[in-house]
């Protein structure tokens, strides 16, 4: 059975792959990331090639080199790294685990097949298996994302009995708004050590009350030192400071929701944020439009989320 370092704990930035202005993976900069990631966010664990990293819209040979340059950058700096290697194509899934043992990743995750759908809980666990069996060595995480997917098979439903068909199943991550499920993954699985990483970042705290063990999401690129004071007060049972970040993050996150929010938006922040350019996303997603983010940096420099913003006194929307 595989064994991991430690249980995957903590923020975990699902990466953004930098593009260049024509479109190709921006492989110089991956290197610089990691820095940032770990010096400026205090982010040490990354999952690469999933939704924000466009995996599913890069080809077979391109999500090899990506993960490979994350693998090799990251090493001896990053605490864990997990590719995400699901696929529609089960050989092309088996390939991809493969090569993650292969370069040496701590983990995979895969997603449901989503165009010729799993109908049932067995069928989508026979998916599955097969492609863990590909990386026997590696602990293998379910990515559970059922609004992109479409595949509504229950996660709580999924994780009864799976060590058994998946001995090396480590975790689930857990990218839905449904916290009865989330719940119920928790409270069925306290025995095991699995680890439950949840998804929709602008409802962390919750999932922290429901007992997440960590977080995977878009917004840790550029939110995770702002991410890791929730997690810090929620950790000494600073409810009510705990609850303060949230709101704070809230306060971004609803702003940009309501512009239209998704991994374009994340390309544009993170390079606003951090200075490292993560390029134009790859077709059919669109690159944001200049007044997008104009509105995003003036909002970010009124939460004080751009470390040389000059913060005003009386700026009540800034936490502390
Ligand atoms: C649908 C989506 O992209 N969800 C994000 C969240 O981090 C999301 O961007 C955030 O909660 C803001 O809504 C992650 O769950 C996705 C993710 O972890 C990934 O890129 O694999």
């Amino acid at each position: 059975m595989a064994s991991p370092k430690r249980r995957l704990q903590g923020l975990v930035a699902a990466t953004i792959t930098p593009m260049t202005e024509h479109g190709e993976i921006n492989f110089s900069v991956i290197g610089q990331y990691v820095d940032y990631l770990v010096e400026e966010q205090g982010v040490k664990n990354i999952f690469v090639n999933g939704t924000t990293g466009e995996g599913l819209s890069l080809s077979i040979s391109e999500r090899c080199r990506v993960a490979e340059e994350w693998v090799t950058r990251g090493r001896n700096k990053l605490d864990q790294i997990v590719i995400h290697v699901g696929a529609l194509s089960l050989k092309e899934s088996q390939e991809l685990a493969q090569h993650a043992a292969k370069i040496g990743a701590d983990g995979i995750a895969v997603i449901a097949p989503f165009f010729l759908k799993p109908w049932n809980k067995d069928i989508l666990v026979n998916f599955l298996k097969e492609v863990a069996a590909a990386a026997p060595a590696l602990p293998f995480y379910y990515y559970h994302i059922p609004a992109l997917t479409g595949v509504k098979i229950r996660a709580e439903e999924l994780l009864d009995g799976i060590q058994e068909k998946i001995p090396t199943f480590q975790g689930l991550k857990f990218s839905d708004t449904d916290l009865l499920d989330f719940g119920q993954c928790v409270d069925q699985n306290r025995q095991r050590q699995f680890a439950f990483l949840f998804g929709v970042d602008e409802q962390l705290l919750s999932a922290l009350v429901m007992g997440a063990t960590g977080a995977v999401g878009s917004t840790y690129n550029y939110l995770g030192k702002k991410t890791n004071q929730m997690l810090e007060a929620f950790e000494r049972k600073d409810f009510s400071s705990a609850l303060n970040y949230q709101f704070c993050i809230q306060r971004f996150i609803n702003f940009v929701v309501k512009l239209g929010f998704g991994v374009s938006q994340t390309k544009a922040i993170m390079t606003l944020v951090s200075g490292i350019p993560m390029g134009p996303p790859r077709l059919p997603l669109q690159k944001v439009s200049r007044e997008f983010t104009d509105h995003v940096e003036a909002k970010l420099k009124s939460l004080d989320f751009l470390s040389f913003t000059d913060l005003k006194d009386g700026n009540l929307e800034a936490c502390s």
